[in-house]
């Protein structure tokens, strides 16, 4: 029977190409969907019909996903990190721009001498105004980047060309991403050293319960007055009453971001996207192979790869079937497993378990097809969250 692949919001179609038709089915509504594919949609627990059995984040943010319910459910979901890194390490290159010149202000104000018809009376009066759109260069400024994974990265190595100080902030930072990270790059011990030293400072960091509202009025009362904060990141990051005090202090002289809300709209000091950050063909692209290509071996071989609330883990197909077994994190379930498959001398072929905080994720390739009777026995044990059955060894 063919995989059903719920959409939620509109993929690439190069993405979707990677899913062939023959087993899969893609709509943007089902019922009883195998597998969820979305982009920013907010999900719902309820929306999560019991059918489903992994999620697919074409982006990097997972806030709009209910990853503790997936996890206790014993739903993987996948995300595409670093697939969109490089359209939004783009978009702040703007927003720097937009920050240090005039261009925002300047543009709308030559849009408003449609009235001039004389070109040399049109030059006199923009030469004569111009002076009102002065900027400064970034050159020789300071960058302070909160976040300094796949797209913090970029974004510090994009501003060392600019000729910029880049100082970065992150206490999570995997070793891979200091692996990636410009040597030019400078620590910053604490955030409010940063945000205070910084003449630039552009947020790269996930929201999560413990960032929500992390830029707060403490932070904000720390900036230099002619300093400019960025949020390519999300909106909850910043708390907003305390950044609309500070820009009417004029503690902080720009806020450029990609989440309008209706108290920013219309501010001078306040430049906003509509959350365009990863909207560019290229990124759109990356972000929907990726995810297809990871929903696509976690349905056939039970392989996982880039998932936010399970492990890592990836078995070669040698044969046979596999059960993908999902349990908690505690000791002798997987023997409890084995226990079934033994009393029925059904033969493991081969076998990786790998645990991640409180899931244990299984895959067991064995010779025999079980019984659907033996797989209700192991949906039954104690600690087992799901089980799965993968091909048929035809015997
Ligand atoms: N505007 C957009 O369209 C757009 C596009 C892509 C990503 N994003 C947002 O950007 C975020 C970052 O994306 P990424 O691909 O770089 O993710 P990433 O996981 O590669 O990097 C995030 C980094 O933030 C760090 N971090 C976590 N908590 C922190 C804290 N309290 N202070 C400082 N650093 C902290 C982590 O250690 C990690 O290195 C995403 O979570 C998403 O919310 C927005
Ligand atoms: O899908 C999008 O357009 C936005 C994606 C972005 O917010 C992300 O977290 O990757």
């Amino acid at each position: 029977m063919a995989n059903r692949i719920l959409t939620l919001n509109q993929i690439s179609v190069r993405g979707l190409d990677r899913l062939p038709r023959e087993s899969y089915e893609i709509a943007s509504e089902f019922s009883h969907p195998e597998a969820i594919l979305l982009r920013s949609h907010k999900l719902q627990p309820a929306d999560i019909a019991d059918s489903v059995l992994a999620i697919a984040r074409a982006g990097a943010g997972v806030n709009n996903i209910p990853v503790e319910e997936c996890t206790r459910r014993g739903i993987p979901v996948f995300n595409t990190p670093g697939a969109n890194a490089n359209a939004v390490k783009e978009l702040v290159a703007a927003g720097l721009l937009l920050g240090s010149r005039g261009i925002v202000a300047g543009s709308e104000y030559v849009h408003t001498l449609g009235e001039f018809t004389d070109k040399g009376e049109l030059n006199k009066t923009l030469e004569a105004n111009k002076k009102r759109f002065k900027g400064n260069e970034l050159h020789g400024k300071t960058l302070g980047v909160v976040g300094l994974g796949a797209i913090g990265s970029l974004v510090a190595e994009m501003a060392l060309t600019l000729g910029m100080e880049v100082v970065g902030y992150d206490p999570a930072l995997s070793v891979d991403a200091a692996w990636r990270l410009p040597s030019e790059v400078r620590k910053a011990e604490a955030l409010s050293s940063l945000f205070a030293r910084c003449d630039y400072v552009t947020l790269h960091l996930p929201v999560l319960d413990s960032t929500r509202g992390l830029v707060n009025a403490e932070l904000l009362s720390a900036m230099q007055p002619h300093a400019c904060l960025l949020n390519f990141a999300r909106e909850e990051i910043v708390d907003e009453a305390s950044l609309i005090q500070a820009l009417d202090a004029g503690q902080l002289r720009k806020y450029i971001a990609d989440f309008p809300t209706p108290a920013l709209i219309g501010r001078d000091d306040v430049i906003l996207t509509p959350h365009i950050g990863a909207s560019t063909d290229e990124a759109e692209d990356n972000c929907a192979v990726m995810a297809a290509d990871q929903l696509r071996d976690f349905l056939e071989n039970g392989n996982i790869r880039n998932s936010v609330n399970f492990p890592t883990l990836l078995l070669e197909r040698v044969g046979g079937c596999r059960l993908a077994v999902t349990n908690q994190n505690v000791p002798r379930t997987l023997n409890s497993v084995l226990t079934l498959l033994a009393e029925q001398n059904i033969n493991v072929i081969d076998m990786l378990n790998k645990s991640r905080d409180e899931v244990a994720y299984n895959l067991i390739d064995i010779d025999t097809t079980p019984p659907e009777a033996l797989l209700s026995q192991m949906r039954g044990l104690d600690g087992v969250t799901s089980v799965r059955l993968i091909g048929d060894c035809g015997k």
